[in-house]
């Protein structure tokens, strides 16, 4: 479990990117933080393993404050996936993702050996393991930035916009896995995102934030689309228009349910007759 209390972040140049935000982030379930651009995520995100050091207030990890730790120790024990992967450009993929066991005391040759079982937990061939990241698409780079955030066996995984820079079907497909990885790994995931259908569909938490890093709503995906908390959260979500938004329209054998556009979207089931 981790746990936000009254953490606020005001950068030196007078920037007040998260304001009294208090959050616990439940261990072995997916967190997603969502909001527009420069509402915080990042920075919320980044002061979990000490990339960002809190101006005021206390995050704890399992009941123990993060400033108790070392912070090189405890950046290497979190894995960090970003946009664009991050990855070293002049490290063969299996060097990128067996850097941090390495730099942690796991011999080279044990560090490379997990690091191809990764690939594999990954999805990725093992013939890619001696590309170097340009040689690789986008999707594969990523998943390589995958296979690294997971390569210290982490019990937390930071995710930073991971897809944002992959084309639709990729990004699905990424999506897919994610879900999977986090119920195969039992990792505790904390993903950022601008992208309010990536959030319902990975979150089982999911966290809408406005500017200051202001919490507009926390709740499961049907607790918000059930009950969205203001108008802020039921425009954000879309409930109002565009596809969450559904019409029922009678049809001579019943009424059937559609989108925004017109669409067929489904039928209402178990109307009274
Ligand atoms: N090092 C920094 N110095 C000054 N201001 C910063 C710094 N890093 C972030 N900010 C500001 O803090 C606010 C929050 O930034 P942050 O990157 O956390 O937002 P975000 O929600 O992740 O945005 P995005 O989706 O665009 O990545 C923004 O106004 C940003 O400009």
């Amino acid at each position: 479990m981790i746990e936000f209390r009254s953490v606020s972040k005001v950068f030196p140049d007078g920037t007040h990117a998260v304001d009294d935000f208090s959050l616990v982030i439940p261990a072995r379930k997916t967190t997603v933080l969502v909001g527009s651009s420069g509402s915080g995520k990042t920075t919320l995100l980044r002061m979990i393993n000490r990339m960002v050091e809190p101006s005021s207030g206390e995050i704890e990890i399992d009941g123990e404050s993060i400033l108790s730790r070392d912070p090189v120790q405890l950046r290497r024990s979190i894995g960090y996936v970003m946009q664009n992967s991050g990855l070293l450009p002049h490290f063969k993929v299996i060097d990128n993702v067996a850097t941090v066991p390495i730099l942690t005391g796991v011999p080279r040759k044990t560090a490379r050996a997990q690091a191809l079982e990764l690939l594999d937990t990954v999805g990725l061939n093992r013939d890619l393991a001696n590309r170097y990241p340009s040689q690789l698409s986008g999707g594969q780079q990523q998943r390589v930035g995958v296979a690294r955030g997971l390569a210290a066996n982490p019990n937390i995984l930071l995710m930073d916009e991971p897809f944002g820079a992959v084309d639709p079907i990729v990004r699905a497909d990424l999506q897919q896995e994610t879900i999977r990885l986090q119920r195969d790994l039992d990792k505790t995931v904390v993903f950022v995102t601008h992208d309010i259908d990536e959030a319902f569909l990975l979150g089982d938490q999911v966290v809408i934030l406005e500017k200051g890093a202001k919490i507009a709503q926390v709740g499961s995906p049907t607790e918000i689309v059930e009950n969205p908390a203001s108008d802020f959260v039921a425009d954000f979500i879309g409930i109002k228009h565009g596809k969450r938004a559904l019409t029922i329209k009678k049809t001579a054998h019943g009424s059937i349910l559609v989108d925004s556009e017109g669409r067929a979207a489904g039928v209402l089931a178990g109307e009274a007759p």
